[in-house]
């Protein structure tokens, strides 16, 4: 397998969406679990997305996780290496992202790594170094309330700059809009200012081809899915990939029961859940009660049982900011946060063991942990279900199952509906 594109994610939704986008752009791209023990079974690819867990675990375990996953990559042939992170820039001034750059960037030998987490299908873009969600700056969005990584600072060169080791500059429009010879030379003059890292404005999906094309011969870069986009038309133009790669693995239906667990507590999310209830049995975990040690686990895994036959359940720990920040002042940030993650995943084992086949799971953190617990280890790229949010079909497993790891953020208010339809 010689890859033509090496991506290292830092959760597993963005890996999905990724890879939905590479696949989209022409790619054959598979999505492994953390570094794949035995790669003689992985089908050929042009792409290749690692999924890692480290977007909210401590800077030196992601950058140590990270490296292992860029060597794999590079050992396989991708000559260029994209650390995926996330379009709202998820992270705290701990990290993870600048310090992760930082250990990529040099082991790739660059003196400096383009940055950019726009992705215009999703209404992510920059402008000047500011990120916007929609119409407004970062810091007024939904994220300003996140759980684990509230985002309060727009001005991703600042953001970027409290992370990193090195100095952060930055890639205005007027570059961008100049063509990638332009971007490609104030790189190369940024970096010798000093700086070891640059924010690439974006609001077109005709900036992030320009940015591509000016990056694909370096070795490194950072980005969400629209750079993916970017990297993978230059790709293209360069005649790698080009076959409509898009649904090829779907498959065979794979029957079983069918159900979906949110442990998102974004804007986005919140709305699914409220909709869901109109199609679907919904159960709300009692959230309080599980941190104070109450069996919510098997509750919930009566409450499928009772229903499954019939039709799909949804199983939601989300819950209002309001609610959120009531149960983390009581048993601090973390605690509640994994609590919850384990919760949902031990329900998701409980679900399989119950014959569900085809699974829908809302929230980063929260698809880490299910698809860590099931031991899931290697994904193919089926349709999209939403912008960012692809159907997955389980490699190397005996039963198949199909999978949608939607980001809190992403798809309409029908998703839920919509991804139980297209999975059937
Ligand atoms: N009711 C709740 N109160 C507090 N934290 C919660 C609640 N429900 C879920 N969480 C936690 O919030 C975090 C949500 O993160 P994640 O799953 O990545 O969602 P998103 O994709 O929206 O970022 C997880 O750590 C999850 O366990
Ligand atoms: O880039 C994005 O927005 C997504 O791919 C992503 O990473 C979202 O993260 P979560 O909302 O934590 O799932």
């Amino acid at each position: 397998m010689s890859l033509a594109l090496g991506c290292v994610a830092d959760d597993y939704t963005g890996a999905s969406d990724l890879a939905n986008t590479l696949t989209k752009a022409g790619l054959r791209t598979i999505q492994t679990i953390g570094v794949p023990e035995d790669d003689r079974a992985l089908p050929e690819a042009d792409a290749v997305v690692v999924a890692l867990k480290s977007r909210s675990i401590p800077a030196d375990e992601a950058v140590a996780r990270s490296r292992e996953a860029e060597r794999w990559l590079r050992a396989r042939g991708a000559a260029h290496v994209m650390f995926k992170v996330c379009s709202t820039f998820d992270s705290t001034d701990a990290g993870n992202i600048g310090p992760v750059m930082d250990a990529l960037r040099a082991a790739a030998g660059e003196r400096i790594a383009l940055v950019t987490p726009a992705f215009p299908e999703t209404g992510r873009s920059v402008y000047q170094g500011n990120l916007f969600v929609g119409s407004v700056p970062l810091n007024e969005s939904p994220l300003k309330d996140h759980p684990l990584n509230p985002m309060r600072d727009a001005n991703l060169v600042r953001v970027l700059a409290r992370q990193s080791a090195g100095a952060v500059g930055l890639i205005d429009t007027a570059t961008v809009a100049r063509g990638a010879e332009a971007v490609a030379a104030r790189l190369d003059a940024l970096a010798e200012e000093g700086k070891r890292a640059a924010i690439a404005d974006a609001i077109f999906d005709s900036d992030l081809e320009v940015l591509g094309r000016a990056i694909i011969a370096k070795k490194f870069s950072v980005g969400a899915s629209g750079l993916g986009l970017g990297l993978a038309r230059a790709l293209a133009a360069d005649g790698r990939g080009t076959r409509d790669a898009a649904g090829a693995a779907m498959g065979e239906p794979v029957g079983g029961a069918a159900a979906c667990l949110a442990g998102s507590c974004s804007q986005a999310t919140l709305q699914q859940v409220a909709a869901a209830e109109a199609q679907m049995p919904v159960l709300r975990l009692d959230t309080a009660a599980l941190l104070a040690g109450a069996d919510a686990v098997g509750e919930a895994l009566a409450f499928a049982e009772a229903r499954l036959t019939a039709g799909p359940v949804l199983i939601a720990s989300s819950a209002t900011p309001e609610a959120v920040r009531a149960l983390q002042a009581e048993h601090g940030v973390d605690t509640v946060g994994h609590a919850i993650e384990a919760a949902l995943a031990a329900i998701a084992e409980g679900l399989v063991a119950r014959g569900v086949r085809r699974l829908v799971v809302a929230g980063g953190e929260t698809s880490g942990a299910v698809v860590d617990r099931l031991g899931l280890r290697a994904f193919l790229l089926g349709p999209e279900i939403a912008a960012g949010v692809p159907i997955l079909r389980t490699a190397g497993r005996p039963e198949p199952m199909l999978l949608a790891l939607k980001s809190g953020n992403f798809g309409g208010p029908d998703f839920f509906g919509r991804a139980l339809d297209m999975m059937a």
